[in-house]
């Protein structure tokens, strides 16, 4: 994630390569990489690296942030903006293992970061100024669309926007093996597929129309995509996908109660 976010906001011209200083403790081979494809500074030195910096930003996994805290206490200081990407990971936790009043935004990013694409929320915590959370957004707005949410909507953001890429790579997968399996040549149905739900999302993007008129629109009485829906609905089809989304939010929040009572384990 990290990368994906490193990536957008170099690509976009937000900020140099050079001004961002990426940590990896114990992979040499991981650090030129990131500076050979990236341009940025990769250093061993979390120290170093939170020394050097306005905004810090968390992106390891929740299980690992508690020991990244400890590590990183004794020298952040409140006059630089955390943010953390870490899903489940509620910002009171931070601030609290963080002591002082240091400002702390829950951002949630997808990895369509990597393109721009990303649509990220920002929660801002309790000493975060609405100056930082216009930074926060210009800095995010570089990997995609922002939008300002409370704390209390994470989950069920993460569980649509932050997870939702699965969904669709899955419905991607899908299309193609159907397209496989009535004899189109792989390559011709991943780009079938692919198309088909770049096309949509740019039409629902871009048109006046709902999501739900498009839909009509495509559906001609009795024809095709009658069929089509009718059997996506008998299988479950968007239930299924409410019911994802309902999945993920519910494993945000117990994330979030984990960190509530300790040990963290997932
Ligand atoms: N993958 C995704 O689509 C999204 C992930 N997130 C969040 O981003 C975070 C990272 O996820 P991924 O990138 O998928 O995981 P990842 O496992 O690929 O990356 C986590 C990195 O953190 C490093 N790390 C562990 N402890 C560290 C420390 N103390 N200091 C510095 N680095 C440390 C690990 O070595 C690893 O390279 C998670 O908390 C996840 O909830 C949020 C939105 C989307
Ligand atoms: O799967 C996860 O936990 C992370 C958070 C949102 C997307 N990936």
């Amino acid at each position: 994630m990290a990368e994906a976010m490193a990536a957008g906001m170099i690509e976009s011209g937000t900020i140099e390569p050079e001004r961002i200083i990426m940590t990896n403790r114990s992979n040499e081979q991981r650090r030129q990489e990131l500076m050979e494809n990236h341009g940025v500074l990769a250093t061993q030195s979390i120290e170093f690296a939170v020394r050097e910096a306005d905004v810090v930003i968390l992106a390891m996994k929740p299980k690992d942030v508690e020991r990244a805290l400890e590590g990183i206490e004794d020298f952040i200081t409140n006059e630089q903006l955390l943010l953390s990407v870490l899903a489940g990971v509620p910002s009171s936790f931070i601030e609290e293992k963080l002591e002082g009043e240091q400002p702390v935004i829950r951002v949630m990013p997808n990895t369509s970061s990597m393109i721009g694409k990303s649509i990220s929320a920002l929660a801002a915590g309790e000493h975060v100024s609405d100056e930082q959370v216009t930074i926060a957004r210009a800095l995010i707005r570089s990997i995609g669309e922002t939008v300002v949410i409370e704390e209390e909507q994470m989950d069920v953001f993460t569980g649509v926007a932050g997870s939702g890429p699965a969904y669709i790579y899955h419905v991607i997968e899908s299309l193609e093996k159907a397209a496989v399996e009535g004899g189109i040549e792989t390559e011709t149905a991943r780009k079938m597929a692919v198309q088909t739900v770049l096309g949509a999302g740019m039409m629902a993007e871009q048109s006046e129309d709902s999501p739900s008129a498009l839909r009509k629109k495509v559906t001609s009485p009795n024809g095709t995509t009658q069929a089509g829906l009718e059997a996506l609905y008998e299988n479950g089809g968007g239930e299924a996908i409410e019911a994802a989304v309902e999945n993920a939010a519910t494993r945000s929040k117990e994330i979030s109660n984990q960190f509530n009572k300790k040990p963290v384990t997932q």
